[in-house]
Formats: structure tokens, sequence, C-alpha cells
């Protein structure tokens, strides 16, 4: 038995401050001045999941409403963001409250088959039915080892600009990208402005936001946002350059933007995180050695509707298969499911035929965004093949030909 008087209940205007500091109170900071109302742009307080403990915040998480690119497709998903317990409130249920009260709210909107999110620690959300459904490579450049060489193509140009000053541009560049490439989310309303806002707070000690943009004659065709740092050591210059996203539409954009980032002069090191999987920069500079690279766990998907979601995507391959799956927190996702799908369509019904695979909501959320394979899936005993080659049709139906990728922490 605890004095604590809990109450759950959606969030208001009124709580954002309180709201704020209690979120940075619990990711073990405080609020900066320059930062404290930018969140403000994105908040949803009547998608905001609170628990207060006699009247004060202790737990708190949040669902942004934006569409994700999956395979063939654009789908609303909401994007859980946001979720922290206070230190004193934890190991107590607080969490598992707060995630079944936005995954039912989001649930009962039926407009969005899935929900997805950051982990900040991977062992939490698997037991929400969650399933890790995409990796993203951390470069760590030593450009004195490996670059990418050659020349701009006649006619194309680099340009450099202060990011809040080219979004008329670079926003069309990325929305093409994104319409094509799984894992990238949209940015309606206020957040381009919220992720270039560029406060002082969120540098950690380099410079100001900069964008250099490559052009050709068809206009801007890529781009990439960074931040530079000087720095001098024994052996002279050792600066650094971190990339907050690039993106390029074209081959020719993709390695000029690389050129540009890895040959600045007293830079010895070029930093990103968001590299995607299937990324051809190991294949384009002069020494793939020199691209120390590592792959961690980037999305986990949340199913809500496996009818709505798995006819909302698009398939690599022509694919029948009748799949059985679990779900023991939305009841009406569990059972059998026949998907016909295609490229060009795909269709999702209940059905009393017999199973081809057996599988459970967590494992679904991880074929998804075709980022992890059936075959890996079964090979660790997470799907089940009850009919002999279903698991390969399945595997090479689900996959796609760009691996998912996230360029954003949201
Ligand atoms: C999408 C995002 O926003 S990611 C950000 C998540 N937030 C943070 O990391 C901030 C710091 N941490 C916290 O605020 C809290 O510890 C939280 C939110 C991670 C967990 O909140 P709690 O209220 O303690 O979780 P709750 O008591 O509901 O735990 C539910 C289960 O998850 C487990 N769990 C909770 N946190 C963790 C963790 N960090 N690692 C492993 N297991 C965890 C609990 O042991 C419990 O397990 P059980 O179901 O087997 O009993």
């Amino acid at each position: 038995m605890t004095n604590d008087q809990l109450v759950l209940r959606t969030a208001t205007d009124d709580d954002y401050t309180e709201l704020e500091a209690h979120i940075h109170g619990a990711f073990l900071d405080d609020v900066d001045d320059d930062t404290a109302d930018l969140n403000r742009l994105v908040f949803e307080p009547d998608r905001t999941q609170l628990m207060t403990d006699a009247g004060s915040i202790v737990g708190s998480g949040l669902v942004i409403t934006r569409d994700m690119s999956v395979p063939g497709a654009v789908v609303p998903a909401a994007h859980v963001t946001g979720v922290g317990v206070a230190a004193t409130h934890r190991r107590r249920g607080v969490l598992t409250a707060l995630m079944n009260a936005m995954l039912t709210e989001a649930h009962g909107r039926g407009t969005e088959p899935f929900a997805v999110l950051w982990a900040s620690e991977g062992a939490i959300y698997g037991r929400y039915g969650y399933g890790l459904a995409s990796s993203r490579v951390s470069y760590e450049i030593s450009v004195r080892d490996t670059s990418v060489v050659g020349a701009l193509p006649d006619g194309a140009r680099l340009r450099r600009a202060v990011t809040r000053d080219v979004l008329d541009v670079i926003v069309p560049v990325y929305d093409r990208i994104r319409a094509a490439r799984p894992g990238l989310s949209s940015r309606p309303g206020k957040w381009w402005e919220y992720l270039t806002a560029d406060p002082k707070a969120w540098r950690r000690g380099m410079t100001a936001e900069r964008t250099v943009l490559f052009e050709d004659d068809g206009g801007v065709r890529g781009y990439a946002r960074y931040r530079t740092k000087a720095g001098w050591g024994d052996t002279g210059p050792d600066g650094e350059v971190r990339i907050t996203e690039l993106l390029a539409e074209t081959p020719e954009a993709h390695a000029a933007l690389w050129r540009f980032l890895t040959t600045i002069d007293l830079v010895r090191t070029v930093k990103y995180t968001h590299g995607p999987v299937d990324d051809p920069l190991p294949h384009l500079v002069t020494n793939p050695d020199g691209l120390v690279g590592s792959a961690d766990g980037s999305l986990w998907v949340r199913i809500l509707d496996v009818a709505g979601a798995l006819a909302a995507r698009r398939y690599a391959a022509p694919v029948d298969v009748v799949l059985e799956v679990a779900d023991d927190a939305f009841p009406g996702n569990a059972g059998r499911w026949r998907l016909a799908g295609s490229v060009e369509s795909a269709e999702v019904t209940r059905t009393d035929a017999e199973a081809d695979l057996a599988l459970d909501v967590r494992a679904l959320g991880s074929l998804y965004l075709g980022g992890v394979s059936a075959a890996t899936l079964a090979a660790g005993g997470l799907v089940t093949e009850r009919t002999p080659g279903a698991v390969a049709r399945t595997a090479t139906a689900f996959g796609w030909h760009r691996a998912p990728v996230t360029v954003e922490i949201f």
C-alpha cells in the first residue's frame, strides 16, 4: 500500500510548463530558458496522457499526429514520444497505464493502423507489443583515411545557407524522398519550424546549423544540414562536422554532398548518426575501412489494426498467405488473416483457413516497414512456419527495395 493519489488524465494546454519540467527531469535534464517554449510548437494536449499524484505530474506520454512512409504507401501513424515517469514513482505500473491509454486512444481513432516510437532503452517496449522494425548506421568518418572524390557534374553547384532561409526548397526535396522511403515521417504544421529552430542548447558545443544545397538544371535535388566544431591537436587541425540530416534525390546529389562534407579544410572527423543501412556510401569512398559504422535499433512499431496496417502497405512480390496473429492487448487483432498482396494492391480478410505462418503482433511490427526479414524472425523462433516454403515467400514479399530509415529522433 502507498499513499499515492494517482490520477490518469488527458492533458490540457495549461499543463505545458509543468509537463516540460517533468519530461526534462525524467531525462536527467533542466528546462533551458531558450527552449522552454519550443515543444509547444508541436504539443498536442488532447493526445497527451498524464499521471498525476495529488495534482502534480508524475508521468507523461505524448502522441503526435504524423504520417509515416511504409513500403509503397504513406500511412497515418501515432508517433509516441515524451514518455517519462518521475524517479520517485517508477516500477509500479505508471508507464503501463500511460501506454495503455495512448494505444487505446490511437486505436479508437480508427485512422492510425500502427504506432511508432524511438526507445530510450530497448528493453522497455516489447512488452507492449512493439517490435524493433529498423536500424540506423552511425558513422564516424576519419576523413584523412577516406573521402568521396570526383568533381561536380557540369551545370551543378553547391550553395550554403541558413537552414530556415531555404525551407522553401528543402521541404519539397524531403517530401519527394519521404514518399518513397519507408520510415520517414511527415512534418506537418510547425514541425519544420521546430526542427530548424536551432537554439543554442541544441548545439552542444557545435556551431549554428548550416545547410548545403545541391542544385542542377532540375533545381535543388539534395541537401545536408550540419554543424561544425573547430579543434586543434598536437598534429594540427582536428575539426569536426556533425551532420543533422542528409537527403539526396539523385546519385549526383548524394555523391556531391558527401564529397563536400568529407573534404572541408581543417576537418578531420565527420559524424552522422542517421545513415540508412542501404546507403551507397561504403561503395563510394576511397577506402571503406575509414568509415567506422555501427548499426543500432531505431524505430519500434506497434501494429494497432492488423487488417488496416497490412492492407495499407504494398508487397515486393505477389503473396497469398494466411497469418495467425497473437495479440493479448487488442483481441480484435488476434486470429487468422489472409493477406493477398502485390506491388499494386493488398487485401486482408478474416479466414478460417489453416495458417501458413504464426506470429505475435510484436513480430508483425518488426516485419512491417520491410527492414526485418521474416526469415530472420523465423530463425529466432519468433515466426513459426506451418506450411513449408511460407517463410521464404513471406520474407520476399515483405521486403522492400529501400531499407527503412529515419533521419530524426522524435
Ligand atoms: C518513446 C519514449 O519517449 S522513450 C523514453 C522513455 N523514458 C525514459 O527513458 C526516461 C527515464 N525512465 C523513465 O521515465 C521510466 O523508468 C520509464 C518510463 C522508462 C518506465 O516507467 P515505469 O513507470 O517505471 O514503468 P512500469 O512500472 O510501468 O514498468 C512496466 C514494465 O517495464 C519494465 N521497465 C520499465 N522501465 C524499464 C527499463 N528502463 N528497462 C527495462 N525494463 C523496464 C518494468 O520492470 C516493468 O516490467 P514488468 O511488466 O515485467 O513488471
